[in-house]
């Protein structure tokens, strides 16, 4: 078996040596030339060379900690600590014992993307016991290659660029409805004023407030940011998906219109079953009513029903009269249909797109960074406010500027509609979300079982064991380092401190180049032949937000950019950024925004 050899870690020029060794390779064993030994610190070392057969390396060190439960305990209590403390002790790799299964815990990213290298040679896909039965046997993430590939390609077909391209004016109508309505709703939460509200308005306001609040399912507008920007990512990614619905005419007035406040109610039903699929995968999986695991169990048979009959739309249209198709808005649903069951047969496909609604999960709290860490300065959002005052974003307000001044160069350009080609010219929005995605990683880890006896840095990884694959690259604690997307920005982009600290200053951060390959940036998206199918629509749902969210609202959160990140049970703010208002920008302030 060949396996890439990867230098090491900390060493970026030192990437890359050429193809492995044949002395080393051993029947049954794979190798990666290693880098420093572990502990080491991040000094970088040569490559370990020795001809030894794998079996007679050594373990990483670590500790496996209790009979039966190993360190499951210590991980759930301590979170994100739990691996700083022993990243610390032991350097980047180490092993452990949690989930019930003896584990090596990898933290360098050259090390990650060498073990997703191995996907189906050295590794394979792992997920707990209760994925299977919650995301289904034959979806993406747990079908084995080479079935995985070919059913990978009907999806990367509906969901790769310029596909996403032909779903970006429903998936912009849907996020405007949801906001508006979300704005709605903050103004009878006692946000108070906004919009130019006056005395006269208020019974209006209040009726409207209401509207909006029962179509949002409830969700007190200013204590739930996180559960209604998973609202907002159920309602874009269910627009990609599956289209314009009937009650979202092109065209209708949103926040308004009874057809976009159907749509935000379709989406709030959308996310509950999302928010109860996501919530069966924390243990114990119990098919019990009342357990979390049977609730999410429950919501599968129902998003498969809705999905089911979506596929036999799709096909009905296909096979139908011309006029069916006629005006209907592309979507990935018209994609998947067409694919014929040798690429991808129906139950591949269903819970295929189960696999997609569990990676759209990382959505909502990726939508609800920009929220955090973007935000505009006071008298923006409350007219009349001091020019010049913050608004608690503190550095939030530079790139809040940053990106009202593209747009506004942008509309120029292309007209008021968030297309395709808008989104091309929007680097600041690109490097926003980027960083969005860098800072505390919504998926902050990937596993993977090893199927051979595999070297890394000059250790065993044993047959059989689980690898931790840290997604984060350098982020080892969440929300502990500055948000700056001008890391992203290669063109001198403002030169931000992280531009300053890698040496970048005024000349653009010289790790820009470095986001499509290995990098700072981690590996959010993951890497190798199961990267993620929904990396285009993420990007274009995070660029047409950070768009949408400057030209047509003002909003603020009581702890602003401070407030920090958890990562167990699920990646959030630890306070789940209470105290939250968003509003909608008075006629004078607001840039256009076409096709809503
Ligand atoms: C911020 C949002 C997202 C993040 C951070 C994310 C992250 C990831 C990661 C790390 C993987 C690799 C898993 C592995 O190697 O085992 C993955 C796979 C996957 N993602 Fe995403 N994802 C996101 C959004 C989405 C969306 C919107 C979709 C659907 C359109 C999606 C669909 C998938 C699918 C189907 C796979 C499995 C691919 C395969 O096994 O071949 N993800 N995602």
């Amino acid at each position: 078996m060949r396996v890439q050899g990867v230098n090491a870690p900390g060493a970026r020029q030192r990437r890359g040596t050429g193809p492995p060794h044949p002395q080393r390779q051993r029947r049954g064993h794979a190798r990666v030339a290693a880098g420093r030994e572990p502990g080491g610190g991040d000094g970088g070392g040569g490559a370990a060379s020795s001809s030894s057969s794998v079996a007679d390396l050594p373990l990483p060190e670590g500790e496996m900690g209790l009979p039966f439960v190993g360190e499951t305990l210590a991980l759930l209590r301590d979170g994100d600590s739990f691996g700083i403390e022993r990243t610390r002790r032991y350097g980047p790799l180490w092993k452990t014992h949690i989930l019930g299964a003896p584990t090596v815990m990898v933290y360098a990213e050259p090390d990650v993307r060498a073990v997703l290298a191995g996907d189906g040679a050295a590794f394979e896909s792992w997920w707990p016991p209760a994925t299977a039965a919650l995301v289904g046997a034959a979806s993406l993430n747990l079908l084995a290659q080479p079935r995985q590939g070919q059913v990978k390609a009907a999806f990367t077909r509906a969901f790769g660029e310029p596909a996403v391209a032909a779903y970006l004016p429903a998936v912009v109508r849907a996020a405007v409805a949801t906001l508006d309505a979300w704005a709605a709703a903050t103004r009878g939460g006692g946000g108070g004023g906004g919009e130019g509200a006056g005395p006269d308005g208020a019974a209006a306001d209040a009726a409207a407030a209401e509207a909006a609040a029962a179509a949002l399912g409830g969700l007190p507008a200013a204590r739930a940011a996180l559960p209604l920007c998973d609202l907002l990512a159920s309602a874009t990614f269910h627009a990609a998906l599956l289209g314009p619905s009937p009650a979202d005419p092109a065209g209708a007035a949103p926040g308004e219109g009874a057809g976009a406040a159907a749509l935000v109610a379709a989406a709030a039903a959308r996310a509950r079953l999302a928010s109860a699929l996501a919530g069966g995968f924390v243990p114990p999986a119990l098919e019990l009513p009342f357990t979390p695991f049977g609730a999410a169990r429950a919501a599968r048979r129902e998003l498969l029903a809705l999905y089911a009959s979506a596929l036999a739309d799709a096909r009905a249209r296909r096979g139908g009269a011309a006029e069916a198709q006629a005006g209907r808005a592309p979507a990935a649903i018209d994609a998947l249909a067409a694919a014929p069951p040798a690429a991808a047969g129906d139950e591949e496909l269903l819970d295929g797109i189960v696999a997609c609604l569990f990676g759209n999960a990382g959505a909502g709290p990726t939508m609800l960074k920009l929220l955090q860490y973007i935000q505009p300065p006071d008298h923006i959002f409350r007219p009349g406010a001091e020019a010049g005052a913050g608004s608690g974003g503190g550095g939030g307000c530079r790139w809040w500027a940053a990106l009202r001044e593209e747009q506004r160069a942008v509309i120029a350009a292309h007209g008021p509609a968030i297309g395709a080609a808008a989104l091309e010219g929007m680097p600041v929005a690109e490097a926003v979300a980027r960083e969005a995605l860098r800072i505390s990683p919504v998926v902050p880890a990937i596993f993977r079982r090893a199927v051979v006896d595999f070297e890394l840095r000059g250790r065993r990884i044993p047959k059989g064991w689980l690898v931790y694959c840290h997604t984060g690259g350098g982020v080892l604690r969440y929300n502990q380092d500055s948000f700056d997307p001008a890391r992203w920005l290669g063109d001198g982009g403002g030169g931000g401190d992280a531009a300053a600290e890698e040496g970048g200053g005024g000349s653009g951060c010289p790790l820009a180049p470095l986001w499509q390959g290995e990098g700072v940036g981690g590996t959010p998206f993951g890497a190798g032949s199961r990267a993620c199918v929904g990396r285009p629509l993420m990007m274009a749902q995070l660029k047409a937000l950070a768009a949408l969210l400057v030209r047509r609202y003002a909003w603020r959160s009581a702890a602003g950019a401070a407030e920090p990140w958890v990562v167990v049970p699920a990646p959030r703010p630890a306070a789940g950024l209470g105290g939250f208002e968003l509003r909608r920008l008075p006629e004078g302030e607001a840039l256009p925004v076409a096709g809503v």
